[in-house]
């Protein structure tokens, strides 16, 4: 079924009492029902005092990230079961910070796809072009690709647990945001995607984030488009004021 979701991605951002205080603020301003989820994605060591301090209120707290393996001799990484141990059941995957700077290649991003949903995970998967991408026009055959690799061998099933974030490079923490004509047009591409790869309930039913300097002043026009399901935020979230205005854009 198609949700509507706006997520904060904290990114490197906040300590713990900055983690604790943004949790505050938003609860605080939470004063009426929202017609989306909401999310927000705070860093590893933070992840079980956010859940403790969400629990009761509509806020989900996800993971930026997880190791495709189950434990063992992987220094730093930390495991999906780790991730459901403190209350986790959502992870970011693939944002372009992990593709670019870390190096992750489709073959990881889809091991941990695998790895996340065969434990009964749900996967934010992030796909998006780079500037020269856009510029030469191949920014469709890119994002089609991150997305048929990244998701090679999930099952129509698993899609149910899968929602995709579309976030173009350059705009990611630019300031500078996708027209809601260029965000919709690659929903569709990627829709329509979906459907060549699994099928047309899958196609309809996933849920399809835009990324990339979403802001209370532009929320609303990206919003309505009609193959935008809700945002992956970023700077804007670290502001609870920001956040809710955003989540109040539906
Ligand atoms: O995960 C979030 C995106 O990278 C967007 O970041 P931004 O809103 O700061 O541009």
């Amino acid at each position: 079924m198609r949700k509507k979701i706006v997520a904060g991605n904290w990114k490197m951002n906040c300590d713990l009492p900055q983690t604790q205080s943004l949790i505050t603020d938003l609860k605080t301003g939470l004063v009426k029902e929202f017609n989306c989820e909401l999310m927000i994605a705070p860093s590893f060591p933070f992840l079980y005092p956010a859940f403790n301090s969400t629990l009761e209120t509509p806020i989900e707290v996800v993971a930026q990230n997880c190791c495709e393996a189950d434990k063992g001799a992987f220094t730093g990484e930390v495991s999906i079961d780790m991730l459901q141990s403190v209350g986790v059941k959502t992870v970011i995957i693939g944002h372009s910070e992990r593709r670019e700077i870390y190096g992750e290649s489709d073959e990881l991003l889809n091991s941990k796809t695998r790895a996340a949903l065969d434990k009964g995970m749900r996967v934010i998967f992030c796909c998006g072009e780079m500037l020269e991408e856009r510029k030469a026009g191949k920014h469709v055959t890119t994002v089609a690709d991150q997305i048929k690799n990244g998701l090679n061998d999930v099952s129509a099933e698993q899609m149910e647990h899968v929602v995709i974030a579309y976030e173009p490079v350059w705009a990611i923490g630019t300031g500078e945001t996708a027209t809601p004509e260029q965000a919709q047009d690659m929903h569709a591409e990627i829709r329509k995607q979906l459907e060549e790869l699994f099928n047309n309930d899958v196609a309809n039913n996933t849920s399809i984030l835009y990324g990339g300097s979403v802001k209370p002043g532009n929320a609303q026009e990206i919003f309505s488009q009609p193959d935008v399901d809700g945002g992956l935020v970023g700077g804007a979230s670290l502001d609870a004021q920001s956040f809710i205005e955003i989540a109040n854009a539906f």
